[in-house]
């Protein structure tokens, strides 16, 4: 709802009331409307403040209401009528005007901010463009440029910066709505004609033709196929080309294409589901909001290659005091060169002068003895990391607890090397650690509730979308890679090239197809895991079976052939050099594989882009049902979170698991048991108990999912 009060010196006050971030849910707009005619009615009223209670002005419309059909007061007309008042209205933000919430204060005359309050118009992230006239005013007001950078990025900006852009008029430090409540008495009777913004020209350079045509262009490369960015610039083209009503009339057009869209749709749930992930549950019962969480203010990261490196990062930008060990001389002194300067630039990159956390760096694990948490980043070996642990164990306080950043190994069997199995968790980043926002929390059978809610919540400190998996050998992201890739390593046995994969899977959304990706990472690191797992290496039979299951050689062979990748200058692409970029076709690649199919008898055919999509992403989703199955994520939202935020999953498609409910579960289904039938001898292909349930039971809604697995394990059926 939204308040009215009358104020001394004639001001009236319009407080918009729904926490946490007052949206405008059907009865605030309503609230809104009745205190606005209040307004217009009352000769007592002389002017206008409208404010957000607790702080925080608004956070746009209520996402929620989408889902259903709209009802109440729409918002277009409600801010016509602000902005057709004829007494001064002023907007008061503080905390957050975003979206709608900031519609609503470009419809108002004046707009008085915190400097730290966070603006923008975040509708595209949504799958949305902003339509109470957003795409219309704000480019009136802040110029075409200005408006295209923010209505098709969605960023938020600080009232510092909207002043700079000449969207707010005044900020301060102090309190928004007291400055805004003695300004809005000192305009009374000021004319208004130019403080309303649909009637003025569109602030536009003089090339309008020329800006939009390359901006659009930019915009379609980094949408990948996202239609809400390129249906913005279409909005702001209106802005610039028409006059007010016809530009609302076509941002309201282009609007109802987007509103009903999957895409929508998708990026909805994406929003919801990482506040889900923070919502953690265990099997056990302990719960984000049933277990208490220590506050870690002192760490150390054990190894700094890589990952070590990005980790202390990570951490010293989360304020924290960090140890940083590595034993080799050579990484050590590598990392005390780099660490300082990629902290620095992290820091800038984040508006900040210096990093909030200090490091300090040494060789000798005697130096960790005091810190409250200690991450593991040795080289990814169970023997090296056992060891490592069981000296952890003997050195730090009995209360430390212990993380492995392990990309897939066993955590219990880490935390049985230790006096403390209960404070022993995977703390799984995603390179670069600093940067990369998802966090797998990997809780092993012992680690007690507070470890894992103290992790989770350094994990947020940090700033990362955290997640808590269960503990099986590739967690939950490395699980379903695994038949991914092993099913486009099949694709290429069967005919198909690495560019014909890359190209299905990036026109799909991905930023890289699987090869590009395994060039870019490595291709040795799936090899040492293969050697370790038995499958490769000396005395192994050179055949496509191993351990029972279908198996592709391919890229131990090109390891064997010294193609690593980028790091090599050759891999499945060529590169210009060891560590280019570019990745070019190689014509050994097909010889190699040409010679590798005639070698076993394999007749390379035409293999279509539905096929190679079906059968990577099927494969991948399949092994998400288990992981939902087997109880390894709490639910499918975690498993997309995880999809989104960690391996390039295109956010305008939700994750793996939406995707299945948008194909169709039935489709899915059909899909895997046709493939399966083809190739009887891959297992990841045959389809998962849990699809068959959801399908049985008539495919419910990807939000009722969790509710059947809870039912279906109660009755032993999964
Ligand atoms: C605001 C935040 C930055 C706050 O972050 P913080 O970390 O502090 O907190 P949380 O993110 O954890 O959030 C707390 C809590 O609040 C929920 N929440 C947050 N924002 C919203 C919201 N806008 N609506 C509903 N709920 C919200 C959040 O889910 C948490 O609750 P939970 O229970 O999950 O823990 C941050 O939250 C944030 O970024 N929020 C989103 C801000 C945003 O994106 N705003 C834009 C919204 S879209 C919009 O405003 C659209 C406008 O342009 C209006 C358009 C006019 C509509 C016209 C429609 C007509 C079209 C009809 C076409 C029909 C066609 C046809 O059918 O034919």
């Amino acid at each position: 709802m939204a308040t009215f009060s009358l104020l001394p010196g004639s001001v009236a006050l319009i407080t918009l009331t729904n926490p946490p971030v007052n949206a405008l849910s059907a009865a605030v707009r309503a609230g809104i409307v009745q205190a606005v005619q209040r307004s217009v009615e009352d000769p007592k009223v002389k002017s206008v403040v409208i404010c957000g209670q607790n702080g925080r002005f608004c956070g746009g419309a209520d996402i929620r209401e989408f889902a259903g059909p709209m009802s109440g007061p729409p918002l277009v007309p409600l801010i016509h009528a602000i902005e057709a008042l004829d007494k001064p209205v002023v907007a008061a933000i503080e905390g957050l005007a975003l979206g709608g919430g900031l519609e609503l204060a470009l419809g108002c005359h004046y707009r008085i901010a915190h400097t730290t309050a966070l603006l923008g118009l975040p509708e595209v992230t949504l799958g949305l463009l902003p339509a109470a006239g957003g795409t219309q005013r704000l480019p009136r007001l802040a110029g075409l440029p200005a408006a295209l950078d923010l209505i098709t990025t969605g960023r938020h900006i600080s009232g510092t910066e909207a002043l700079e852009l000449g969207i707010v008029d005044q900020v301060t430090d102090g309190s928004a709505l007291d400055i805004a409540l003695e300004f809005a008495k000192s305009i009374v009777g000021r004319p208004l004609n130019t403080r309303r913004l649909s009637t003025l020209p569109c602030r536009c350079p003089t090339d309008i033709d020329n800006l939009l045509d390359r901006f659009m262009v930019q915009v379609r490369q980094r949408a990948r196929g996202a239609l809400a960015p390129v249906a913005c610039v279409g909005a702001l083209r209106a802005a610039a080309t028409l006059p007010y009503a016809q530009g609302l009339r076509k941002e309201r057009e282009l609007m109802d294409t987007l509103f009903n869209s999957g895409q929508a749709r998708a990026l909805q749930y994406a929003f919801f589901s990482q506040r889900v992930v923070g919502k953690w549950t265990l099997p056990s019962g302990a719960r984000w909001d049933n277990t208490t969480s220590r506050t870690i203010s002192t760490a150390a990261v054990i190894g700094l290659g890589t990952m070590g490196r990005g980790i202390a990062v990570a951490l010293a930008l989360a304020g924290m005091s960090v140890v940083a060990v590595e034993t080799q001389e050579k990484q050590l002194s590598e990392a005390r060169q780099m660490v300082p300067a990629m902290l620095q630039r992290e820091a800038g990159r984040r508006g900040l002068d210096t990093a909030p956390g200090v490091i300090s760096f040494c060789s000798s694990l005697q130096d960790v003895s005091e810190v409250e948490l200690v991450i593991e980043a040795v080289f990814e070996d169970m023997a090296l990391k056992l060891q490592l642990f069981r000296q952890l164990s003997a050195v730090c306080k009995p209360d430390t607890l212990l993380c492995s950043n392990t990309s897939g190994l066993d955590i219990d069997q880490l935390a049985a090397a230790t006096q403390r199995p209960g404070l022993v968790v995977g703390m799984h980043f995603f390179a670069p650690a600093h940067i990369m926002k998802l966090l797998e929390v990997v809780c092993g059978t012992r680690s007690s509730p507070e470890t894992v809610a103290t992790v989770m919540q350094l994990g947020k400190r940090m700033g990362k979308v955290s997640v808590a998996v269960g503990n099986c050998p590739g967690f939950v992201g490395n699980r379903m890679l695994k038949p991914y890739t092993e099913q486009a390593n099949f694709l290429l046995e069967e005919g198909a090239m690495p560019e014909q994969v890359d190209k299905v899977l990036e026109e799909f959304g991905f930023p890289m197809g699987v090869f590009r990706m395994s060039d870019l990472s490595g291709l040795d690191v799936g090899w040492r895991i293969r050697k370790a797992a038995g499958l490769t290496g000396p005395g192994v039979e050179p055949t496509r079976t191993r351990q029972g299951r279908r198996y592709s050689p391919l890229p131990d062979q090109m390891c064997e052939a010294g193609r690593l990748g980028q790091k090599t200058g050759r891999g499945w692409y060529q590169y210009d050099g060891p560590g280019g970029r570019v990745a070019r076709s190689d014509p050994w690649v097909q010889t190699f594989l040409d010679a590798y199919r005639a070698r076993h008898n394999l007749a390379a055919r035409v293999i279509a882009a539905e096929e190679i999509l079906e059968r990577c992403l099927y494969s991948l989703i399949n092994e998400g049902f288990k992981i939902l199955q087997d109880g390894m994520a709490a639910g499918p939202e975690d498993i997309d979170a995880i999809y989104v935020f960690g391996y390039g999953w295109p956010r305008h498609r939700g994750g793996p698991m939406f995707h299945a409910g948008q194909v169709g579960l039935a489709r899915v289904l059909e899909k895997l048991e046709h493939y399966q039938q083809l190739h009887p001898d891959v297992a990841p292909m045959k389809p998962s108990m849990l699809l068959r349930r959801l399908v049985a039971a008539g495919s419910p809604p990807i939000q009722k999912w969790r509710e059947l697995i809870h039912r279906e394990r109660v009755h032993s059926q999964l």
